[in-house]
């Protein structure tokens, strides 16, 4: 990659020459504007065509200045060398059957979505031979969406999954590598059955148990909402941040990993079991020993530099430094 840089500006390294010629973006949210951003920041696209089923998006996309070219209509990837889908992942079926006809022979088409078993399940019967598809799944979002939500560093030092079916084009899944290394992921590649399965537990669940904490706290019949609202600068207030996600995005999500998600939880439910024994019966022991293996495990990431504004929160904080005592969660994304 290093080869074509030009030049190294505040977003990082510029391109040299656009490692796709035409780019066409369907769904343009929080993650295909992100995408729009980042590529034209680092010079990564020849032409983007933005496209969007949603009148209300395109005019926002105009006044934002994101495409090139924009539209409503699926026709619209016709001659795009690399077709990424940003869409809800229950939209993926009827999205793949109106665009394939339209694909360019050797086009490469890829997404974002949350799920991959079920994309693939989805997209690839309506693929016409001759192109190609690398499923990719950046781990990276806040709880917004939309076009405005977008921001050119989202996926800077995140990683971005990607899930080649067997059989795929190396030179196919390569291309979708650099496109992400470009835009400043770190790229990993697995199966789609594991990811699922990973996924599961690091993401999917820990959305369910937000939801479900905020709508069981909504509902106590012994806790006012004004006390729920003023009495949430504890862990209820992280909660409440990840539990105002788009509800489209994750119905669909938990819909479309349902064994994986479903696995998970019967892990949980008994581990929960255990905790409430614990509690019950006085066993100090017990949660103490899981709560010292979760600070390590919290630390481990830190460490390894996962989350550096928590790590440097957690820095200022031993050090007394001011405004430490804030919550290091940001509830706006940068540049949002
Ligand atoms: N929000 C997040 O933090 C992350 C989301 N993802 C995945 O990215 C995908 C998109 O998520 P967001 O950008 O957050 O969603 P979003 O809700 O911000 O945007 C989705 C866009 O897709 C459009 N759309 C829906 N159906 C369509 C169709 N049939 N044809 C054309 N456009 C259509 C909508 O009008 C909307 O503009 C989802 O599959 C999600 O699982 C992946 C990583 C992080
Ligand atoms: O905002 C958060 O905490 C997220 O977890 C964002 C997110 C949502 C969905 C994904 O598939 C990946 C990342």
């Amino acid at each position: 990659m290093d080869s074509a840089v030009t030049s190294t500006g505040p977003l990082g390294p510029s391109l040299a020459a656009p490692l796709v010629g035409r780019l066409a973006i369907v769904g343009i949210g929080l993650i295909g504007s992100s995408i729009i951003h980042a590529c034209k920041a680092r010079g990564i696209a020849g032409t983007i065509v933005a496209i969007d089923r949603d009148p209300a998006v395109l005019e926002r996309c105009a006044a934002l200045g994101l495409g090139d070219e924009r539209t409503g209509d699926l026709a619209g990837v016709a001659g795009a060398d690399l077709v990424v889908l940003c869409i809800p992942v229950g939209a993926f079926a009827a999205v793949a059957e109106a665009m394939g006809p339209h694909l360019k022979p050797g086009a490469i088409v890829s997404d974002v979505g949350s799920v991959k078993g079920s994309i693939i399940a989805q997209t690839r019967p309506h693929l016409p031979a001759g192109t190609h598809l690398v499923p990719a799944h950046p781990v990276a979002g806040t709880e917004y969406s939309g076009p405005d939500a977008g921001f050119a560093t989202l996926f800077q030092r995140r990683w971005c999954i990607l899930t080649p079916p067997e059989g795929t084009e190396p030179a196919a899944t390569a291309l979708v590598e650099g496109f992400w290394q470009a835009m400043g992921a770190n790229v990993e590649i697995m199966s789609a059955e594991h990811h699922d399965r990973v996924l599961a537990i690091t993401s999917h669940v820990p959305h369910l148990i937000a939801y479900n904490i905020v709508g069981t706290a909504a509902d106590l019949e012994t806790v006012t909402e004004s006390e729920v609202i003023k009495f949430s600068a504890g862990g209820f207030r992280d909660f409440t941040r990840i539990a105002a996600s788009d509800p489209t995005m994750w119905r669909d999500i938990f819909l479309h990993n349902k064994e994986a998600v479903l696995e998970m939880l019967g892990r949980l439910n008994e581990d929960v079991a255990i905790l409430s024994r614990a509690i019950r019966w006085g066993d100090g022991d017990t949660l103490f020993d899981l709560f010292t293996r979760t600070r390590a495990i919290r630390r481990g990431i830190i460490s390894q530099g996962q989350d550096a504004a928590e790590a440097d929160f957690g820095r200022r904080h031993a050090e007394g430094a001011e405004g430490a005592a804030g919550n290091p969660t940001s509830d706006k994304p940068a540049g949002a």
